[in-house]
Parts: C-alpha cells; sequence; structure tokens
C-alpha cells in the first residue's frame, strides 16, 4: 500500500469514541503515520487470521476422508494394485482378510493358516524397528513365497487403508498391529498410544466408513486383568486396575471397540491374548532372550514375587493361538452399518485365549536348560515395578463355548518346537555355549 495514497474522511473517526481526537491543526504527517500503522496492523492481523485458518484446515481431520498421505509412500501403481488383487483371490467359499501386522509374530501365522485354508488375504505392516526388522523382513519373505503380500505402511495412514479397501472389499480385518511388550512402555510410551490407540482409532474409522463394513477381529491382551487377583481370569472379571501403560492401551481399545460397535454397528471381537510363544516369535519376549543368552553362556535375570514366591505365566503355544483366531473370524457376525451409519445392533465379543495352565518362570528355564542341553547361569531379582504383574491364568470356558477353543500344546512340547526353529534359525548359535 502507497503512504502517499489519499487519506479518506474515515481517517478522521476515532477508533475508541472520545479517546483519540485529531487536531484541525495537527500536521499532515501526524495523519499519514497513523493510518499506515493502522493499515499495518490490520494486514498483518489479517495474514496471522489467514495462516491460523489455513493450519486448522490442514490438521482437523475430516470425518470421512483421511487427514494426510503417508510421507513415505511405497505403495501404489497398477502392479501394486494387481498384487494387492493377486493376494485376496479366494477359494469358492473363502473370506477375504486384511491383515494388520502381517509381518509380527502372530500376524504371520494367522496369515499362513488363512491362506493354507484358501482365504484371500493380504497384509500391511510398518516393519517399525522395536526388535530385528530383518526377523520381520524374514516372515514377509515366507508369507510372500506362500502368497501372501504384505503392503509396507502405518495404520495410521488413513489413506492407504482406503485405498486398500478400494481395491478390495475386505469382508473381515485381522487386527494385530500393536505396540507389543509390557516393560517397554516405560521406555517409550508415546509408541503405545501412536499404535495402540491412535492406529486403532484410525482403522476403525475407515472400517465404519466402507460399504460393506468388515467385521473386525482384534488382539487385545491378558495385561487387562492387571491387579485383579482373582483366578483364573475370568472376561467378567474386573479390567479395570491396569498396571502397565501397554496393559492401559490395551484397555482403551476394549473401550473404543465398544463405541465403535455402538455407535456405527461394526462387528468386533477383542482376544485376550497370554503369553503367546512359539516359533517365528518375538526376541523381546523372555523365552527368547532366555534361549539366546543361555546359548551365549550369558547371565537371565528370573524374576520373583515380592514375598519370594514365583512368577508365573499361562504361556500359550502360537498354534492353539491361531486357532483361536481362525475360529473368531469364521464365527463373527456381519457389520450392520454401512456408509458410516448403524443399521442395527452388532455383534461385540471378548475372549481369553489361554492354556489355562500356569507354570513358574523358573520352570520355563530349566525346560530350555533341558532341551538346549546348556546350564543357565540364572540371577533371581525381585520383580521390577515397571508393568510386569505377579501370575496369569485364563479361564477359556467362555471361547470354549463359543469358538471350540481347545488348546493342545504343553509349554515342554511348545518349547520344543521353537527351540529347533531357533536352533536352525540362527544356526551357529550354539557355538562356545558350555553342554549341561
Ligand atoms: O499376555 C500378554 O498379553 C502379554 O504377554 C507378554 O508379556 P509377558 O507375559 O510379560 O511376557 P514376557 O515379557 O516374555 O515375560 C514372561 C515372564 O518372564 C518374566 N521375566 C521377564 C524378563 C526377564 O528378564 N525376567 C523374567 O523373569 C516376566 O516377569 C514374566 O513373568 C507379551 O510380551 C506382551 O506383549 C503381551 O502380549
Amino acid at each position: 500500500m502507497s503512504q502517499l495514497k489519499p487519506i479518506s474522511h474515515l481517517d478522521n473517526i476515532p477508533s475508541t469514541p472520545g479517546k483519540f481526537k485529531l487536531e484541525k491543526s495537527q500536521p499532515y504527517i501526524h495523519r499519514l503515520r497513523f493510518h499506515t500503522s493502522l493499515s499495518k496492523l490490520t494486514l498483518w492481523s489479517s495474514f496471522f487470521l489467514v495462516f491460523i485458518l489455513f493450519y486448522y484446515v490442514l490438521s482437523s481431520p475430516s470425518p470421512t476422508l483421511p487427514s494426510r498421505r503417508s510421507l513415505n509412500d511405497s505403495w501404489g501403481g497398477p502392479d501394486w494394485e494387481k498384487r494387492v488383487t493377486r493376494s485376496t483371490k479366494t477359494s469358492a467359499h473363502g473370506i477375504t482378510v486384511l491383515v494388520t501386522g502381517a509381518a509380527g509374530f502372530v500376524g504371520t501365522h494367522v496369515s499362513m493358516a488363512l491362506k493354507r485354508r484358501g482365504d484371500g488375504v493380504l497384509g500391511i505392516d510398518n516393519f517399525n524397528h522395536y526388535y530385528d526388522p530383518r526377523l520381520k523382513r524374514d516372515r514377509q519373505k515366507l508369507l510372500e513365497r506362500n502368497g501372501v503380500f504384505v503392503v509396507e505402511g502405518d495404520i495410521n495412514d488413513a489413506v492407504l487403508l482406503r485405498k486398500l479397501f478400494d481395491v478390495v472389499p475386505f469382508t473381515h480385518v485381522m487386527h494385530l498391529a500393536a505396540q507389543a511388550g509390557v516393560r517397554y512402555a516405560m521406555q517409550n510410551p508415546g509408541s503405545y498410544v501412536h499404535s495402540n490407540i491412535a492406529g486403532f482409532v484410525s482403522l476403525l474409522e475407515v472400517c465404519k466408513s466402507v460399504n460393506p463394513q468388515p467385521a473386525i477381529v482384534w488382539a487385545s491382551s491378558s495385561s487387562v486383568y492387571g491387579l485383579n487377583s482373582k483366578v483364573p481370569f475370568s472376561e467378567k472379571d474386573r479390567t479395570d486396575q491396569p498396571a502397565s501403560l501397554y496393559a492401559a492401551t490395551k484397555k482403551a481399545g476394549e473401550e473404543i471397540a465398544h463405541t465403535y460397535n455402538h455407535i456405527y454397528g461394526l462387528s468386533i471381537t477383542g482376544l485376550r491374548f497370554f503369553t503367546v510363544y512359539g516359533p517365528w516369535g518375538r526376541p523381546d519376549m523372555a523365552y527368547f532372550f532366555f534361549t539366546k543368552d543361555i546359548l551365549k553362556g550369558k547371565p537371565i535375570t528370573i524374576f520373583e514375587a515380592p514375598d519370594h514366591g514365583s512368577v508365573a505365566r499361562d504361556f500359550t503355544y502360537i498354534d492353539d493361538i491361531v486357532k483361536g483366531c481362525v475360529a473368531s473370524l469364521d464365527t463373527a457376525k456381519k457389520s450392520t452399518g454401512s456408509g458410516g451409519k448403524k443399521k442395527g445392533p452388532a455383534q461385540l465379543r471378548v475372549f481369553n485365549l489361554g492354556n489355562t495352565s500356569p507354570v513358574p518362570v523358573s520352570d520355563l528355564v530349566s525346560i530350555l536348560e533341558k532341551q538346549l542341553k546348556v546350564k543357565a547361569k540364572r540371577k533371581v531379582l525381585p520383580m521390577p515395578r515397571n508393568g510386569d504383574v505377579k501370575f496369569t491364568h485364563a479361564n477359556i470356558s467362555l471361547a470354549h463355548k463359543e469358538l471350540r477353543y481347545k488348546p493342545n500344546t504343553d509349554l515342554e512340547t511348545g518349547l520344543k518346537k521353537f527351540v529347533k526353529w531357533y536352533l536352525n534359525y540362527y544356526p551357529g548359535s550354539k557355538k562356545g555355549s558350555s553342554a549341561w
């Protein structure tokens, strides 16, 4: 704006009546300065307002359209779409399942089982570095050799999720992507909120708005029982005393599932897994790193309860968990809504998937010693206050009744299969370990 522009009569009107009065005798230059600073102020205020509005529009999520596209796009294009379509081809009576966290431990096993029986299966995984991503890449190779394509992407990327549903009308979602681990939550709390809460909501937002809506089965956790001391843990027991942020985010997931079922008619089944173990397992879990350290001759720490009692887990073998997951998909009723609108009440379920026979951690170590033929260097320490609970034990009568769930692998048998896989996957890991 030019400073030489003639001043209009409006310039003589005070902004605050009675407080500002222009003297007729005041020199022209004073009026010009006042006018200029007022214009500048207006101009900058407008800029500021436009900026705020622009930021607001960009950052506020639209209820139907996702707000942003992934920064790390490794998807899209005709070839990619062909792979997605090929992976989701079904046999005559097959279902079409999107498996989140497909390169994870449980995700890989469930995807394989579904594919084997003729379902259409597509995986999605963000391949994060919580534990060695090479193991995830090897699981991906295994899946791809068996006809399951794993899309690289995050469940928080709603554009990608929507695209997948545009290409394939999934009948089911098996949601296994999560930030796992009880103790790690103290180091990286944000990752639990990102995956287990924001990611779950992002997935449900897309599922509720597509047509047809898929039925959803997802991984909750035995950790929701927290400080509950009534055993065995039944689905009816209280779950309002989580002992870790991990548990709290899984409990939050169960409440979020209730909301989306209630408002949008999504059919949702939550599965409370009890310390799942087996081949292709997670290196952050005790049975896995105990094996590694025992073989290396390194000391292992075994936690004990404050009363010097043993800490025990209802360790559950992966094949039993897979059967529970598949039975949940097969018994899931259809969602009742479409395009974001509920048309009637929908199914909402929660099941314990455990083994119903807790084993002290020190006994697990004894089994490993026997199978590895190496003596462990045990250090017994009090259980740190970082999220652990003393005891887990599943009551599985509900899962048995509704899913015909019946675990049949005891810890010794399951660990034998794990150890066989471990020694084969990490050849040379036994070198240097002193024999028992
Ligand atoms: O059921 C679940 O929902 C969870 O199961 C699993 O948690 P947890 O049951 O805690 O398994 P995990 O860490 O293998 O510790 C096993 C035992 O070893 C004890 N433990 C552990 C470490 C150690 O150094 N020493 C030790 O004694 C420890 O005190 C514990 O008693 C999954 O990780 C979690 O993601 C979630 O899925």
